[in-house]
């Protein structure tokens, strides 16, 4: 008997979208043959009758191994539109500058359960966001916010652009659609986004509601860590980030709002045009996106268990060496192999803060409580580690010393060396698990000085 047809090629929803593959790249893109102009920036007149925009991302005078900026070539120039007014009602829940009049400081283990995604009123991408902590300041170009946003709806007739910070955007339910004026991606759960300062965007939700983590840096971005005695390959490859390819609509849109963050606040400006309205573009500050069933995992291979900056995808460094404003760290499927050892995170007091998001799964060190779509927040010197089921089922596992695979898990870390205020509302939430502590009340002394060696030595006698 003949064998039956294979079945078609699994179509992935993605391949309606060309990228561009690379991270740092200097890149270039046409939607129109012949639109970018060749071998200049401001020619005095643009191919096409197109007008020529430059977007830095790093002042001008930045070294040149950090230097980014884009030439956006445009129908009409982003500058054409009303003026700026507060946005009203104002979006009370969004932080920009973290100080005691704003937010409060706690040492306290912090964890919510996953939140709700409110139908009524339906939020879009804008609205739905809300800050949970952060530190510093974005107008003195220095600190961090971490956000989580719960989406119904799209952005209608709406372009959001942060002047604050860049956006990295964890989304944990539903796809996003995001239109920036370099083009489309789309970005599904278990990916992440990167939407540089300055870049106007707008989230269409394909698939309904979405929810998700954002961390937004201060005055620097994004970069791949160095890998040292790892060597020129392994954990996130530039290869595999990917950014979008031009795209461009016309039409007259009259009433088109700009919704631009700046200080934390929300401005609204008027224009009869779309912002994406970018035919050609080339230059090396754009959004990106990553899969991170792409990060190359490395770790222990004999004994003890490896810091989680082995799991490093991204870091927004500070001015030290090795200290980061900001690291992005998955703890992704795997396979263990350590041999007589503990192989959960241990316990442990970190002088970095940790924002912990989970994707999907179960949390290596949470048997229970750590929920995805929920968050915890163990700030600097506050100490955390497995809770108590988790410790005494690895202590007594059988097969401990086994192979075995961690599979069907993607948890996050936000990592930073400032510490984090926390808003109000964020410890007000009804999200918000008031026993967390109780997961490690449990955990018993197991010191027994009959199978331990003695602490002391007697003194000899004379
Ligand atoms: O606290 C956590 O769960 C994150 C974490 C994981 C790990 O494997 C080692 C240290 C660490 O902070
Ligand atoms: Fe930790």
């Amino acid at each position: 008997m003949a064998a039956p047809p294979a079945p078609p090629p699994q179509q992935h929803d993605d391949d309606s979208f060309r990228y561009l593959s690379g991270l740092g790249n200097s890149f270039s893109s046409e939607a129109v043959a012949g639109s970018l102009p060749r071998g200049q920036n401001s020619p005095l007149l643009c191919p096409l009758g197109l007008y020529a925009e430059q977007l830095s991302g790093t002042p001008f005078t930045a070294p040149r191994a950090r230097n980014l900026r884009t030439w956006l070539y445009r129908t009409k120039p982003s500058v054409t539109h009303e003026p700026f007014h507060p946005r009203r009602p104002a979006h009370r829940r969004l932080i920009g500058d973290f100080d005691r009049t704003t937010t409060v400081a706690t040492p306290t283990q912090l964890r919510w359960r996953p939140a709700d995604v409110p139908h009524d009123p339906p939020l879009d991408f804008i609205d739905g966001l809300y800050t949970i902590c952060g530190a510093g300041s974005s107008f003195l170009r220095h600190g961090y916010a971490i956000h989580m946003y719960a989406a119904t709806k799209s952005m209608d007739g709406c372009a959001f652009c942060n002047a604050d910070g860049d956006f990295l955007i964890v989304p944990q339910q539903g796809k996003l659609l995001i239109t920036t004026e370099c083009g489309k991606l789309l970005v599904p759960p278990g990916e992440i986004v990167i939407i540089p300062q300055g870049f106007r965007f707008a989230v269409d939700l394909p698939d309904g509601p979405s929810r998700g983590y954002v961390s937004e840096i201060f005055g620097t971005h994004f970069q791949l860590p160095d890998l040292g005695p790892i060597g020129a390959n392994g954990l996130a490859s530039a290869r595999d980030f990917l950014s979008p390819t031009a795209w461009f609509e016309q039409a007259h849109r009259p009433g088109y709002t700009i919704v631009q963050k700046y200080g934390g606040e929300l401005f609204t400006a008027t224009q009869d045009f779309s912002p994406f309205n970018v035919v050609a573009w080339h230059g090396n500050y754009v959004p990106y996106k990553y899969d991170l069933s792409k990060f190359c995992p490395f770790n222990t291979v004999l004994f003890d268990h490896a810091d989680p900056s082995v799991n490093t995808v991204l870091t927004a460094p500070t001015d030290k060496p090795g200290v980061a404003l900001l690291d992005f760290v998955i703890f992704p499927p795997r396979w263990l192999v350590a041999e007589n050892t503990f192989r959960p995170p241990y316990y442990h007091r970190n002088c970095m803060t940790e924002f912990m998001g989970l994707i999907y799964g179960i949390y290596e060190a949470k048997a229970d409580g750590f929920l995805p779509g929920g968050a915890s927040l163990h700030s600097c010197m506050t100490p955390h580690g497995p809770d108590t089921k988790t410790y005494e089922a690895t202590i007594s596992r059988p097969d401990a010393n086994e192979p075995s695979k961690l599979s069907g898990t993607l948890a996050f870390m936000f990592e930073s060396a400032l510490i984090p205020r926390v808003c109000q509302w964020a410890l007000d939430s009804p999200s918000r698990d008031l026993d967390y502590y109780q997961c490690w009340i449990g955990l018993k002394s197991h010191f027994s000085h009959d199978k331990g060696q003695a602490t002391t030595e007697e003194e000899p006698a004379d």
